[in-house]
């Protein structure tokens, strides 16, 4: 294979962007459980074959009356029985009768309508050993009563293709008894770092070597992003080693993520292993931080393409890689039709200076929604693309175009990084 290197000219943004995503498309669809499809993609349009409700029930706790006995009021019933939910009516309601019944419950036959609890007086047994109820509310015909199918019905297209199953998808899911569903499937991701400077046992630092963060991250992200992890470890810089690693990875995953060794180093075990066994190309993007950054496929026998981030080392490019490259594709896989965070315009609560450099600067800031309605933004305490502590806790990333930057008071596009 040959490795692309994009020397010079930086990349913009939405150009590599478009070059990633091609070579990222949906994942074809599987029929899976209900259960185990939650926060999946839904690949085709669920039909309904049920109603819901599936009968007329009552919307209150009270009594099922026939609306004409009720239209002058106070007006004394007999009860001639009680309807729990889960109970089926075993009579009829006639002239002068009612029914007591629970929230839920099936409308007996011969009623209406339905008088809340809080409108009854139990009066309790006649001479003739009659349960009498006196009620102080009159209702219409249809007053509190559910009727069935008045949320669903046979045949309705409840949910379209591309729609995310969050709990209450589910739950609607099981409200009509859809066992199975064509979704998406999950994503299992390889995330791995490398570099023999990376510590991640707990042992003490010597001089050179710094504590692994970037993969506890990414597998974080990852996870968030809705994927199945397989953390690949730390690789060492042996050529070796890390194809075999890279190799097992793409035949049992379907991405692979790694940070580090994506720029310009002398020697990088990295570039040399992946430039050998995948199809890559390095770039230099017109951004900051987060400006090296390499994709590519590797091709497994049966020719399925495994696509591979390869995001820088600093930890905060790392992050807003992740955030601009990695996360979109990975979500296009998945499915799923939005692939970016939220945007929107926010004030600068403080200046925003930067200098030309034919770079996008993505800063990172904390946001709040002010009494104007409008979201004001400052910069977080540090900005470095090794300073990830601060970072840590942004909310959101503000888009500062090439140029001057942007002065207090002034708009400036943020991206939400949560929520
Ligand atoms: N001559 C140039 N040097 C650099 C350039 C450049 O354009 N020309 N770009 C800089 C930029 S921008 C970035 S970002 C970094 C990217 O470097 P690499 O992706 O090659 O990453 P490394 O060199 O391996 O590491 C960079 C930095 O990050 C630390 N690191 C790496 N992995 C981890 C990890 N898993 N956990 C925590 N920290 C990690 C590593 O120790 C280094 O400090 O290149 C610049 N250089
Ligand atoms: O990507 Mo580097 O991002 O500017 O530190």
């Amino acid at each position: 294979m040959t490795a692309t290197v994009t020397l010079g000219a930086m990349r913009p943004l939405e150009d590599a962007q478009e070059f990633v995503l091609g070579s990222c498309p949906p994942k074809p669809p599987v029929e899976v459980a209900r259960a185990d499809a939650s926060g999946l993609v839904l690949a085709a349009a669920v039909v309904s074959a049920e109603v819901v409700p599936p009968f007329d029930n009552t919307a209150v706790d009270g009594y099922a009356v026939r609306s004409v006995d009720v239209a002058e009021v106070p007006v004394e019933l007999t009860v001639v029985g009680e309807i729990a939910a889960g109970a089926a009516p075993d009579r009829p309601v006639g002239p002068g009768e009612t029914v007591r019944i629970m929230t839920g419950a099936p409308m007996p036959d011969g009623a209406d309508a339905v008088v809340m609890v809080e409108d009854s007086e139990h009066l309790g047994t006649d001479a003739d050993g009659n349960e009498r109820v006196r009620l102080s509310a009159s209702v219409s015909a249809g007053a509190a009563v559910r009727g069935a199918g008045d949320d669903v019905q046979v045949g309705d297209e409840i949910f379209s293709a591309g729609v995310v199953i969050t709990p209450a998808v589910e739950a609607v899911l099981a409200s009509v008894n859809a066992q199975t569903v064509s979704v998406h499937p999950r994503l299992k991701v390889a995330v791995l770092s490398t570099g023999d400077e990376l510590i991640d046992d707990g042992s003490p630092l010597e001089l050179g070597q710094i504590r692994e963060s970037n993969k506890t991250m990414l597998a974080g992200m990852l996870a968030e992003s809705g994927c199945d992890v397989v953390d690949l470890g730390v690789v060492r810089d042996d050529e070796a080693e890390l194809e075999r690693v890279l190799r097992s990875a793409a035949l049992e995953c379907d991405a692979i993520v790694s940070s580090g060794g994506v720029s310009m180093g002398d020697y990088d075990v990295v570039k040399a292993v992946l430039g050998e066994i995948a199809d890559m190309t390095w770039m230099q993007m017109a951004i900051k931080p987060a400006k090296p950054f390499a994709f590519g496929t590797l091709t497994r026998d049966d020719g399925t393409r495994v696509p591979i981030f390869g995001l820088p080392g600093n930890p905060v490019s790392s992050l807003v890689s992740y955030e601009l490259m990695a996360r979109p594709a990975l979500r296009r896989m998945m499915g799923h039709r939005r692939l970016t965070r939220t945007s929107l315009v926010a004030i600068a609560d403080a200046d925003f200076r930067r200098q030309p450099d034919g770079k996008v600067h993505f800063a990172r800031v904390n946001g709040v929604f002010a009494d104007d309605g409008r979201y004001h933004v400052v910069p977080v305490s540090a900005q470095g693309s090794h300073q990830l502590a601060a970072t840590a806790s942004a909310d959101a990333m503000a888009v500062i175009p090439d140029g001057e930057g942007v002065e207090r008071n002034g708009e400036v596009a943020v991206l939400m990084l949560r929520g």
